[in-house]
């Protein structure tokens, strides 16, 4: 295993992570029945900080509630081993993945009522997720082949895992043509989101933030909206066309692992000048200052881990 996830919270206890395993029979392993969160801990003069722990784990919720899933610990405790994860493993800086899932008792495509959901927290640490080079020269998108499910097809607002077996089908067309990253259209060509990022773009000095529409409501999305306007401009959550973006004067893609990476070009067209944006990278700028405890203004977003 590449990852060094070190102690890993399972079912209420902490493991090694060699020792933290699953059964072959569980349900989610057959039929993709979990879900899951994506978080970041940052390091901060006042020790490392979880940004905004208390939208992701109600968003596990709200996910586990969509499969019909009940987590059998409360959102305190489930809050708190996140926090001790991050502790136990002494990271100053990491990123932080707790899955809920279903897991062994029978097979057969109906989890109910037997399939317990289980629980694990493990944390690494995790650089820029597109890599040092997208975040200097911006990331290449192409539009994938495949498209983002419709809203009665998949529920794409729970951050569920067999939802990603559309993004990893999208991902791996966009790193075989030679791309950063893929763009995903819905089923009716508009602009959706990436593989695993929310996508803005800007124009004449305006930011707009794709609507929601059948995306995952991203965290880092809404950070962003807020730190955009902060900032002083004009923010509209829109619905656009490829076209949009290929006349953009920049695009960026947002997510919690993503952070806020320029896009460059997107199925070949360079955007704007072909290099990272002026103003997403002002934007990126203040993202990463709010969430290393470096704008007070943001300090609410913050749960510190000491
Ligand atoms: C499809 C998708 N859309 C938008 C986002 C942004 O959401 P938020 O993190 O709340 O701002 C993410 C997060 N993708 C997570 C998982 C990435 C992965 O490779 O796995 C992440 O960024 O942690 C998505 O997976």
């Amino acid at each position: 295993v590449h990852i060094k996830a070190g102690l890993i919270w399972l079912n209420g206890e902490f493991v090694p992570q060699e020792e933290a395993r699953v059964s072959v029979l569980s349900h989610a392993l057959h039929y993709g029945t979990s879900v899951f969160e994506g978080i970041r801990a940052y390091e901060t003069p006042k020790g490392p900080a979880i940004f905004r722990l208390d939208e992701h784990v109600e968003r596990l919720f709200h996910s586990a509630k969509v499969l019909r899933m009940e987590i059998p610990f409360t959102f305190d405790e489930v809050k708190q081993a996140i926090v001790e994860t991050v502790k136990r493993n002494g990271y100053k800086a990491c990123y932080i993945r707790p899955l809920v899932w279903m897991g062994a008792r029978t097979l057969g495509v109906n989890p109910l009522p037997n399939n317990p959901a289980e629980v694990m927290v493990a944390a690494w640490e995790w650089g820029a997720y597109l890599g040092e080079e997208a975040i200097k020269k911006g990331a290449k998108l192409i539009t994938a082949s495949w498209a983002r499910f419709p809203a009665h097809v998949m529920p794409g607002k729970a951050k569920a895992g067999g939802n990603y077996i559309n993004s990893a089908l999208a991902k791996m067309d966009a790193l075989s043509a030679g791309a950063d990253e893929a763009l995903l259209l819905d089923d009716q060509g508009f602009v959706a989101e990436g593989s695993g990022e929310n996508i803005f773009f800007v124009r004449k000095g305006v930011v707009y933030a794709i609507e929601h529409s059948v995306n995952l409501m991203g965290i880092t999305r809404d950070s962003v909206i807020q730190i955009a306007r902060d900032l002083g401009y004009e923010v509209k959550e829109v619905r656009a066309t490829r076209e949009q973006l290929w006349m953009a004067d920049e695009v960026f893609m947002v997510g919690t692992a993503a952070e806020v990476t320029p896009v460059s070009s997107i199925d070949w067209r360079p955007i704007g000048t072909g290099t990272a944006g002026e103003i997403t990278l002002k934007i990126r700028k203040a993202y990463l200052e709010a969430v290393t405890g470096q704008r007070p203004e943001y300090e609410h977003w913050l749960t510190y881990v000491q």
